[in-house]
């Protein structure tokens, strides 16, 4: 293999191992590719078993990209036992192991936040979203400060804070009687574990004894100090990260643990990259004069070989219709004339309700998109009901999902069966499934109810033995055949259509079931507790497509692409205006800045003149971080004196030209 190529900085930081090391450096400028080769560097030159290094990533997308980086460079003998993974899967590995300490078995349910929501809002008996969220996020934040319900209660000032405090209380015994845990759950338990219990700590600090950690600057204090204990006082580990990308404030990110690590390791190095290799200069021109706008926690300077580059476009559009349309018009004029493919090609975007027009506008062109970060697949209700299965085969003990197995379809268990199997499992702080078997409980129901009920648990109970033997994908197509669910689906939708596509969507996850079952060697178990953590942040991974890449700026973090549309440049979105409001512009300008460091060759942003809110339209502004940057680097469209943007009209008939010539070229030159 030829020498990898880095610069002396990167060199630096991937032979240190005198201690522990902090990387510190603006975005694209190869941080992430230094703990790829910092891997390699560990295996081949330190002599470390691949089995004692992990590697820690943002998303479950980062780390799959970051395995098949380091596979590529190295044979897979080399890297195998390799853990290349993100908080919450590292925590998961952990108390699959440890569960036991902790009063858990090993199979507990993991809950989205939509579980852990819908608990929360059962026990506020309230369907009041906005109220749920902020008692949920507050019970978050007191999990992640190591909290508890109890001391929380105890430290309670004001009637809010009893309320979240109670709610707390209950919603913890609720987890314990449901076996399951929260995604909280997953770093404050292992960290609780290794604080109580020196024997384990040591056993995992000697089986992870180097730790790699990409994007530091979003860890929150529970990540901190699961690394702290980790590391130990041997403090071996390289983080790295870029104080301006921090963006995860409100889910707990504490930019101050930047800060701690010099405190708490005295020895910390610091090495500084400059060279940015992604972006053109004025991209990264661009950038840097946005944040410059913060104040400064760390000086860092960020210069790029790459050339001047394009200007910036900034397009004004009329309305949100206007804005896709000219986007996806613009994309196909580009496609086309530099001979690009869609996959080079991102919309960006601050919040997922964005997405859905311009999702419309790619599939009236038949343009193929995949989209990160949105509305997951796994949402889907037909799909919510598969899992559905799936969690209480893991765990008997989940209730959410044994309600929901149990009645989907419907299999003659009556509400007052249900009901006085409840208040049974409530007394006694049982699961509904333990508790359909105690005899006390079966005197009281009537045998025709008994039969399918039991039928039930028993059916589960099979493919519970089953799921820890057989292929995923097959188990769960013949689980899909026993309980008529097609059927069922035929019955109780309005239209065939709509059962159809819906079954559709059954067949497709039971496909992802097999092959990812098969590809990753999970068994169903070990499949849905994935599952929970890939719906936290990145929806379902479809894999390399030629497809435009479709994204929150939250979820594109760490990634790049050749050319980029930011699109929704306005007040009130970017900034949010919920965080003008709340004196949190800062996290909104990072969250430009990562937007604008994403993008490699061009970077178009977009803004409308006028908005539907609520229904009724509004006047709009474009973004003051538009202002931001400097106006030599811009180049305007659609604004008054400036060059037009193409009418709406006119625009159509391009696109239909454009979109003629594409697949004409297709059709001559047969595929591509
Ligand atoms: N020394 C180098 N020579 C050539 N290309 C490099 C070098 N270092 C990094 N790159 C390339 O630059 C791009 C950015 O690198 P990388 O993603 O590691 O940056 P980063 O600092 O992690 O960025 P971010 O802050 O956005 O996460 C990648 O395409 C990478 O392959
Ligand atoms: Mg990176």
């Amino acid at each position: 293999m030829s020498a990898p190529q880095l610069n002396p900085p990167q060199r630096a930081a991937i032979h240190y191992l005198d201690g522990p090391l902090l990387v510190l450096a603006g975005a694209g400028s190869g941080k992430t590719r230094v703990i790829t080769f910092k891997i390699m560097h560990l295996i081949r030159e330190a002599k470390m078993d691949a089995r004692n290094i992990a590697a820690i990533t943002f998303t479950n997308k980062a780390a799959r990209e970051m395995l098949e980086r380091v596979t590529k460079l190295m044979t897979p003998a080399e890297v195998r036992g390799l853990t290349v993974s993100t908080f919450h899967s590292l925590g998961m590995q952990i108390l699959r192991q440890e569960a036991p300490h902790l009063g858990y078995k090993p199979q507990f349910s993991i809950l989205d936040a939509y579980d852990a929501g819908k608990i929360i809002s059962d026990l506020l008996r309230t369907t009041a979203k906005d109220e749920v969220r902020k008692v949920q996020s507050q019970i978050s934040l007191w999990k992640n400060d190591f909290k508890s319900a109890e001391e929380a209660l105890q430290l309670a000032e004001n009637e809010w804070e009893r309320i979240c405090a109670t709610t707390y209380l209950a919603y913890q015994d609720t987890l314990t009687a449901y076996q399951a845990m929260d995604f909280d759950d997953l770093i404050r338990l292992p960290v609780e574990l290794f604080r109580n219990n020196e024997e384990v700590l040591q056993k995992w600090q000697h089986k992870l004894r180097y730790l790699l950690l990409d994007e530091y600057q979003d860890t929150n204090t529970c990540q901190y100090q699961l690394v702290k204990l980790l590391t130990g006082v041997r403090g071996m580990f390289t983080a790295v990260g870029d104080d301006d990308q921090s963006i995860y404030a409100w889910r707990g990110a504490n930019m101050e643990n930047l800060r701690l690590l010099q405190q708490d390791f005295p020895r910390l190095k610091i090495i500084k990259l400059e060279q940015n290799y992604r972006s053109t200069a004025r991209i990264l021109r661009a950038a840097n004069s946005v944040i410059s706008n913060n104040p400064k926690l760390f000086e860092k300077q960020l210069w790029s070989e790459l050339g001047l580059g394009e200007p910036i476009h900034v397009i004004r559009c009329k309305d949100e219709e206007h804005e896709a349309e000219v986007v996806v018009q613009r994309l196909l004029a580009h496609k086309f004339e530099c001979r690009t493919e869609f996959k080079d090609y991102a919309i960006l975007y601050r919040g997922n309700y964005q997405a859905r027009i311009f999702e419309q506008a790619l599939r009236n062109q038949r343009i193929p998109y995949q989209m990160s970060g949105g509305q997951s697949f796994f949402d889907k209700a037909e799909v919510k009901d598969v899992i559905a299965y799936m969690k209480l085969i893991t765990n008997p003990d989940d209730d959410p999902a044994f309600i929901r197995a149990l009645t989907t379809p419907k299999r003659g268990v009556g509400a007052g069966t249900l009901e006085k199997l409840g208040a049974w499992a409530g007394e006694r702080k049982k699961s509904l499934f333990a508790a359909a078997h105690e005899e006390g409980f079966r005197l009281q129901v009537q045998h025709a109810q008994l039969e399918p009920l039991t039928q039930f648990c028993d059916f589960i109970s099979h493919l519970q033995y089953r799921a820890l033997r057989e292929p995923a994908g097959e188990l769960a197509q013949e689980m899909l055949k026993a309980i008529g669910y097609e059927a069922w689906l035929y019955d109780s939708e309005d239209s065939p259509r709509a059962a159809e596509t819906k079954w559709k969507n059954v067949q497709e996850m039971v496909a992802w079931l097999a092959k990812k079952g098969e590809a990753d060697n999970k068994n169903l178990i070990e499949l849905t507790q994935l599952i929970a953590l890939i719906t936290m942040l990145e929806g379902r991974d479809e894999g390399e497509l030629d497809a435009v890449h479709m994204s929150t700026l939250h979820a594109s973090k760490g990634l790049e692409y050749p050319h980029v549309f930011l699109v929704g440049c306005e007040e009130g979105i970017l900034p949010h205006s919920e965080s003008v409001e709340n004196g949190m512009i800062e996290e909104e300008r990072r969250l430009m800045y990562v937007g604008i460091t994403r993008a490699q060759k061009s970077l178009t942003l977009t803004h409308c003149v006028k908005r539907r809110r609520a229904g009724e339209w509004q006047f709009v502004d474009p973004s003051r971080f538009i202002d931001e940057i400097n106006g030599d680097d811009l180049r305007h469209f659609g604004k008054p004196g400036a060059e037009p943007v193409v009418s709406k009209s006119e625009g159509k008939s391009r696109l239909a030209s454009l979109s003629a010539m594409l697949e004409g070229k297709k059709g001559k030159g047969g595929a591509e």
